[in-house]
């Protein structure tokens, strides 16, 4: 059962055109212009899947994100999150999704984060009982311990980003909108926001759309990715789908006993690093290319292995900023 559908969603944007018209007339009609953010964008998200929304800057991710959210209203199409149509920001609805950006800020800078859960507690009327349960719960899970009562001005911004990724999930929504949630954070960081969120939807079974220009989110976490592309969707599949379809491509890397120089003819993609050898074949070559190896050099060790699923996504999502 979906609890995300959307329907041929559309967005544009109305922007000033500048420079057209000068004086008064450019204040009393600027001329504007449509810029089509999304396009005829159709998915549909299962209770309990993490969907990775990936794609290149301005492609289209975050306008759809606040179009799920009930932030902006579409321009055209449909939407629906657990029976609700998010831009009439029922209040049903927004006790039941949360949306995170990277650039968060709804702590109160001079206060302890611990003051903004409070206000976040009456804000949701959230009883007394389930606030202490959940806020014990995303201590642990955040690691977030003294720093909920120190000033967030003094925090770190890896200690920030946890406390407000506490504080937006303190009603526990049943979906989460991540835009960006690892921004900026230190490998350490993005670990942690990484295993909460892996922890949270295992826990109560949630639906996540999450994008992120670090690929490691998306293949840490998500099975299935959405790649979009100019505001349309460009692929929607299976991770690993994606890896077999576009996996062409294989990396034989060899311990050498020497260092001596290694050519294989007919290889372009060679690089040697002392006794590290790798090399870029196509499936079909692989073999071929090991058997020349092993034949003419003394091998120590050899391995072939497709592309890093990293790769493999980095290509996919610049062939759809192409399309
Ligand atoms: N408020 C706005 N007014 C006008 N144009 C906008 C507005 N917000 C976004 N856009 C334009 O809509 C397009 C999609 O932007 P959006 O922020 O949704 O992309 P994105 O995929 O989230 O990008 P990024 O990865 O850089 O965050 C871009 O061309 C952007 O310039």
């Amino acid at each position: 059962m979906s609890v995300i559908a959307v329907r041929e969603l559309s967005r544009h944007y109305r922007v000033r055109i500048s420079g057209e018209r000068s004086g008064p007339r450019r204040l009393l009609r600027p001329r504007l212009s449509t810029v089509p953010a999304v396009q005829d964008v159709s998915f549909a998200v299962d209770a309990g899947e993490i969907v990775g929304f990936v794609g290149p800057n301005g492609a289209g991710k975050t306008t759809v994100l606040k179009c799920l959210s009930g932030v902006l209203h579409p321009t055209s199409g449909a939407i629906d999150v657990l029976g609700f149509t998010p831009h009439q920001r029922q209040r049903d609805f927004l006790k039941r999704i949360t949306l995170v950006m990277g650039q968060r800020n709804q702590l109160l800078w001079d206060l302890p984060a611990w003051d903004s859960f409070l206000a976040n507690q009456a804000i949701y009327s959230i009883g007394a009982a389930e606030f202490r349960a959940t806020t014990d719960e995303l201590t642990e899970l955040l690691s977030l311990g003294s720093v909920l009562h120190k000033p967030v001005r003094q925090l770190s911004l890896g200690e920030r980003a946890r406390c407000e990724l506490a504080a937006a999930m303190l009603h526990r929504p049943a979906v989460l909108f991540l835009d960006e949630p690892t921004l900026g954070l230190d490998f350490d960081a993005q670990d942690a926001v990484r295993s909460f969120v892996r922890d949270y939807v295992r826990r109560h079974a949630a639906t996540v759309l999450l994008t992120s220009h670090y690929l490691d989110d998306i293949t840490s976490l998500a099975s299935r990715v959405l790649i979009i592309g100019s505001g349309r969707i460009a692929y929607d599949g299976a991770l690993g789908d994606l890896v077999g379809f576009e996996h062409e491509e294989r990396v034989l890397t060899v311990q050498m006993e020497t260092a001596e120089p290694v050519t294989v003819p007919g290889v372009d993609s060679l690089r040697q690093d002392g006794t590290t050898v790798v090399i870029r074949a196509s499936r079909a070559e692989a073999s071929a290319v090991a058997a020349h190896i092993l034949n003419h050099y003394p091998v120590r060790d050899i391995s072939i292995a497709g592309p890093p699923l990293d790769d493999v996504l980095r290509k996919k999502i610049t062939k759809a900023a192409r399309a």
